[in-house]
């Protein structure tokens, strides 16, 4: 099966669950940058051995500053999602803060999946320290996130869109920091609403950590 068995035009629309929609071409540039000076911030805040009270004081002040400057404007709605053209032409949805992929969470790495000729979906992230567990290695929750959500997305693309039941991962070698990861994932079978996915991650085409799980896929409302 391929990422390709279902149009986009079959694939359920966010807005029959209520849920609103931004094109990812409307998210204007700066807030792009944003995001990225955010994640910089925190990479930044998170690694810093400035000690001096003074200048730890005023950048806390100034983070508040702006802050209050942004939520001057309405939040987005929970559930507020992206719709993203494909390399292929084809087109998915997701969730605009989605923790791993989501275009405005300055948290996010984010990962970025496309379908892959073969089948199924492919991506690469080189994570930072943000992202540490153990000394210089990425944290396995953030492993499991990462392939959870590749096994999502394959099942999604290649179905329909559905939540993780069931998430197995096997951590075969340290997956290391500030080192290209490329994660894949496909579907294997399919029954009733059950949608078997496997996940790796590798890292110098060396497996680090691999991943079964079971989707179900969710109901469209009349
Ligand atoms: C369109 C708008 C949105 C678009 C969106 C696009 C997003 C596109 C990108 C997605 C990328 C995200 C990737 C991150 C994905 C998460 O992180 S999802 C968040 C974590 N997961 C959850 O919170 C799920 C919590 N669990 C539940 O809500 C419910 O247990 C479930 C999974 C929905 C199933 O409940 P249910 O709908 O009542 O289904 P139920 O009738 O019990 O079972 C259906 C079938 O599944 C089987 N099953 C149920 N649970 C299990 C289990 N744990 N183990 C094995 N089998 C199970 C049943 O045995 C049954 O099998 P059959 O009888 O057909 O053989």
């Amino acid at each position: 099966m391929t990422v390709n068995t279902q149009p986009a035009t079959e694939r359920p629309d966010p807005r029959a669950f209520g849920l609103p929609v931004v094109e990812q071409a409307d998210i204007p540039a700066e807030l792009r940058t944003l995001v990225g000076r955010v994640h910089a911030l925190i990479d930044t805040v998170a690694n810093t051995t400035e000690t001096d009270p003074a200048v730890l004081a005023e950048a806390a002040a100034a983070v508040e500053e702006v802050t209050d400057r942004l939520a001057a404007a309405p939040r987005r709605q929970i559930g507020t999602m992206v719709r993203r053209d494909l390399p292929d032409g084809d087109s998915e949805y997701g969730t605009i803060t989605n923790i791993v992929a989501g275009d405005t969470n300055p948290a996010a790495p984010p990962l970025s999946l496309v379908p892959a000729a073969g089948g199924g979906v492919h991506g690469e992230v080189t994570l930072d320290t943000v992202y540490q567990g153990p000394p210089g290695l990425v944290h396995g929750g953030w492993i499991a996130a990462l392939l959870d959500q590749a096994v999502g997305t394959a099942s999604s693309l290649a179905t329909s869109p559905g939540l993780t039941a069931r998430l197995e991962v096997n951590y075969r070698r340290p997956t290391p920091l500030f080192n290209p990861l490329e994660i894949t994932a496909e579907v294997e079978r399919t029954e009733r609403r059950k949608v078997y996915v496997n996940g790796r991650i590798r890292v110098n085409g060396e497996v680090t950590a691999e991943a079964t799980a079971i989707m179900v896929r969710v109901e469209v409302p009349e």
